[in-house]
């Protein structure tokens, strides 16, 4: 399965993405396509939806303090439901679909999240951290949402005037 990320402002990204009912090997195909591909673009969080996919799969590998992403580091997490958020907490975020562009969003600090792995088994998943923002990021993604959409009117002009220039020089190439 051949995958390439969606960029903004490609309005694939905007779509809402569909529970997934069957754990089969269609599915396992997909994770087994998006953790090489997020590995490789440097990424520590990937919705199916930014490869084309709008099915609510996602998966994360937080680095560990020397900056690694051990594969026991990952997880899969299909069909997510928040049960608890609390707190608040600020980080400058990034998004594979969104290159080059990196600014601060709130978030809720702390997470539970009930989910299915990708034999349909339920699991249930409390973060804080990294691990917690990358959740949210990634979950927004499953509503159509980007992180850019949290910005403040201003950061959000600063954003767009910036994003022509990175994409010019991008094509340029
Ligand atoms: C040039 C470029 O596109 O830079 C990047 C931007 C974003 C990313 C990855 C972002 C990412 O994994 N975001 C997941 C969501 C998330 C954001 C903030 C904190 C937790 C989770 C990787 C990039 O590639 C390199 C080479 O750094
Ligand atoms: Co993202």
């Amino acid at each position: 399965m051949n995958l390439t990320i969606v960029e903004y402002p490609d309005k694939r990204l905007r779509e809402k993405s569909k529970e997934v009912n069957s754990f089969d090997e269609t599915l396992h195909k997909l994770l087994d396509a998006m953790y090489p591909m997020m590995i490789e673009t440097n990424g520590i969080g990937l919705a199916a939806i930014q490869v084309a996919h709008p099915v609510r799969v996602l998966i994360l590998n937080i680095p560990d303090e020397e900056g690694n992403q051990p594969d026991e580091n990952l997880i899969e997490i299909i069909n997510p439901v928040v049960i608890e958020k609390d707190g608040e907490t600020t980080y400058q975020e990034g998004c594979l679909s969104v290159p080059q562009f990196y600014e601060d969003v709130k978030r809720h600090e702390t997470i539970k999240i009930n989910y299915q792995d990708r034999h349909g088994n339920t699991q249930s998943l409390e973060a804080d951290g990294l691990l917690a923002i990358a959740i949210q990021h990634e979950m927004d993604h499953l509503e159509g949402i980007l992180f850019i959409d949290k910005l403040s009117y201003s950061r959000r002009k600063k954003f767009e005037k910036e994003y022509k220039k990175i994409q010019k020089e991008r094509k340029g190439k």
